[in-house]
């Protein structure tokens, strides 16, 4: 346990992704469309994937599943050995706090807080920081190297600067899932595939589960596994 009676389960061996048949539809002004048919996916921990597709297949649909923000039809979730869709909102939140960590492309820093205090949002969920929130977030922020823009706004950096204030902050609360969407979208080739080494360095510090939702070969490429997100359902795509 940690603080707040938080359980870390990273080193239990069971911080694992499983998605069976999940489905989802959108309700339009005709016929439902029908966004996800049948996705299915493992993950263990230490995993990361990638998964491509053309744009409008559904892979934000299923990242916002996967991210539990958004609940299936049909079929089945489980994070960790917890299904959070059997979890009430309140519960939910608590545990999608505590368990999975978001990578957004346009990285929803907010502008009037500092980099440190961005990074240090997730554990004002459970009060104020603590001296140890603090300690990691200084770590963190050490680790995508930005010890010197500690104090400084968000419109003070770089979009490369800001991504890296993004990956410190999913990553607070020891996440066993991140998620990231396009994080490096806007990004250059060079800043880009900085960004996807601390990505990945950083998940291996946690030997947690990393899904990233991509259009960019290059990072799909630095994936252990690479899904293509085509007809409704999974495929995984053999690695050259
Ligand atoms: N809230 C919603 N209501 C109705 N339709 C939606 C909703 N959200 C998404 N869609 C539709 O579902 C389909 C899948 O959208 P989604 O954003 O998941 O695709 P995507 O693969 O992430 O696309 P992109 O690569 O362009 O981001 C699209 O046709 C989209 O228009």
């Amino acid at each position: 346990m940690t603080r707040n009676g938080r359980t870390k389960h990273n080193d239990k061996g069971q911080g694992m992704l499983v998605v069976e048949n999940v489905k989802k539809s959108y309700a339009t002004v005709g016929q439902p469309l029908r966004v996800l048919e049948d996705v299915s996916l493992r993950l263990e921990p230490g995993q990361s994937a990638a998964i491509v597709g053309p744009s409008g297949t559904g892979k934000t649909t299923l990242l916002q599943i996967l991210g539990t923000l958004d609940q299936p039809d049909e079929g089945r979730v489980s994070i960790n050995g917890t299904d959070p869709f059997a979890l009430d909102e309140k519960a939910r939140a608590a545990f999608r706090n505590q368990t999975i960590g978001f990578v957004f492309q346009d990285h929803h820093l907010l502008p009037q807080l500092s980099v440190i205090e961005n990074v240090l949002i997730p554990s004002l969920a459970t009060g104020k920081p603590t001296a140890d929130d603090t300690r990691r977030a200084e770590a963190l922020i050490e680790a995508v190297g930005l010890s010197e823009r500690s104090t400084h706004l968000p419109g003070e950096l770089s979009g490369g600067e800001r991504e890296r204030v993004a990956i410190a902050r999913a990553m607070l609360m020891r996440p066993t899932l991140i998620l990231a969407d396009e994080p490096t979208g806007n990004l250059d080739a060079k800043t880009a595939s900085d960004i996807t080494k601390l990505l990945l360095r950083l998940q291996a510090d946690e030997n947690a589960v990393l899904v990233t939702v991509t259009h960019s070969l290059a990072l799909a490429d630095a994936m252990q596994s690479q899904f293509e997100l085509t007809g409704g359902a999974l495929v995984e795509r053999s690695m050259a």
